[in-house]
């Protein structure tokens, strides 16, 4: 782990026992109900942490980008679905209209999201349209004084729960970006996904049916919609990868105290190298996880371009969760599949991280394109 300064340390210090008081134990409960976890997430945004990587002249923290990234595996250690909540809304809108907003954009959007009085949600993928976002369907028909939204979103992650959405839709120009606040009249939602993990993280379909969005509430130029999208998504991958070793390292902690004191032969498990090898393993591939994403997140803070760095981190870290949570079912054998035990709950949150914010498959073609640039 790299040496943290006074400020990081304090942060981290607040966000563990933050997270061990309210969040660990509340969230066997949320997932059981599929609940939005609300009061978790009110409580974030009062500690400040939905805001952390957002400069203090429009309501966040202003933290650097590695303390985020900390903040972000503690947070999903104890509760995957609170993490990538507080991902999307800090990795996403905040990030893009940090980059492209005006500075009305950022009074009226960026700071109620910065300050966590509000959530943000970002809704780039369509049923046609998830890997390749370019086949995007959804049309922004140019009327006088803005743009009118008609289409489905699909996934999006807090749809029906988020205070403002980021859009991409077909403008004459290309596709095109637009904030979207919760009440615009012919905004609505579908019912919340039911899904393998992440149950109190609810994803519906956005639908629009003729939204009306001033042009003031345009982002950035019309036609540059994928441009700010991607670019925000390397911010977002940055943090998905942050939760994917948050989870991998609850579970291996779960799994190493387990075979410190299961016995089985007359040994404590731990002393047969069938498990003590797996747990060597599990510990490296966490470890190099967390330099990958910590690498991402200098370059990010540095102001470097970090495209290259946040796929590769997402891609590690994403396998690393669904590697050690799998095996951390095994070491805990029967117990491993109890409800009571958590690890299942770790173990079906990681497969996720493979597939959002980009698949591996296409992490791996961003890397392999990036190798060449
Ligand atoms: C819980 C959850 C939350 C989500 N949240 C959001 C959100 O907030 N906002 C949002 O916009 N989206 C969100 N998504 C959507 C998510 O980003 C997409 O599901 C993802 O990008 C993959 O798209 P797809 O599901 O259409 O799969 P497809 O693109 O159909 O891919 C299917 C398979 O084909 C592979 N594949 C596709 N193209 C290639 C290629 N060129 N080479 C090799 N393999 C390829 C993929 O890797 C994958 O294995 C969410 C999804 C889930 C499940």
């Amino acid at each position: 782990m790299i040496a943290l300064n006074d400020e990081q340390t304090m942060v981290l210090e607040m966000v563990r026992r933050f997270a061990r008081e309210e969040l660990a134990q509340q969230a066997p409960e949320y997932d059981k109900r599929g609940e939005y976890p609300w009061p978790q997430l009110r409580k974030m945004g009062e500690l400040g942490l939905l805001g952390m990587n957002t400069p203090e002249a429009w309501g966040g923290t202003g933290l650097d980008a590695v303390t985020w990234a900390l903040v972000m595996e503690e947070i999903a250690a104890a509760d995957p679905s609170v993490a990538v909540i507080f991902s999307v809304t800090s990795g996403l809108p905040q990030y893009m209209l940090l980059k492209f907003g005006t500075d009305e954009q950022k009074e009226k959007y960026l700071r109620p999201l910065a300050e966590g009085r509000w959530i943000g949600a970002f809704a780039l993928t369509e049923a046609s349209a998830g890997s390749d976002p370019k086949g995007l369907k959804s049309t922004a028909e140019r009327v006088d004084g803005g743009y009118r939204l008609s289409g489905v979103k699909s996934w999006i992650t807090s749809g029906g729960q988020a205070q403002l959405y980021v859009i991409m839709a077909r403008a004459p120009e290309g596709i095109t970006a637009f904030l979207v606040p919760a009440g615009a009249e012919g905004l609505s939602f579908g019912e919340p996904e039911e899904k393998m993990g992440l149950h109190a993280a609810h994803t519906t379909e956005v639908r629009m049916d003729g939204v009306f969005v001033p042009d003031e509430d345009r982002l950035g130029e019309e036609g540059k919609g994928l441009h700010y999208a991607l670019a925000g998504l390397d911010s977002g991958r940055l943090g998905i990868a942050a939760q994917a070793v948050g989870i991998a390292r609850a579970a291996f902690e779960i799994a190493r105290d387990y075979a410190d004191e299961r016995e089985q032969f007359g040994r404590r498990i731990r002393e047969f190298q069938g498990v003590s090898f797996k747990l060597a393993e599990m510990a490296t591939a966490i470890e190099a996880s967390r330099l990958l994403v910590l690498n991402g997140a200098m370059k990010k803070q540095a102001g470097a371009r970090f495209t290259r760095e946040a796929s590769m981190a997402k891609l590690m870290a994403s396998r690393t969760a669904v590697d050690v949570t799998r095996e951390a079912v095994q070491i805990l054998g029967g117990n491993g599949y109890a409800v009571d035990y958590r690890v299942e709950r770790y173990y079906r949150d990681a497969k996720i991280t493979e597939i959002y914010e980009g698949t591996s498959e296409i992490q791996k073609i961003v890397i392999s394109r990036e190798l060449y640039r």
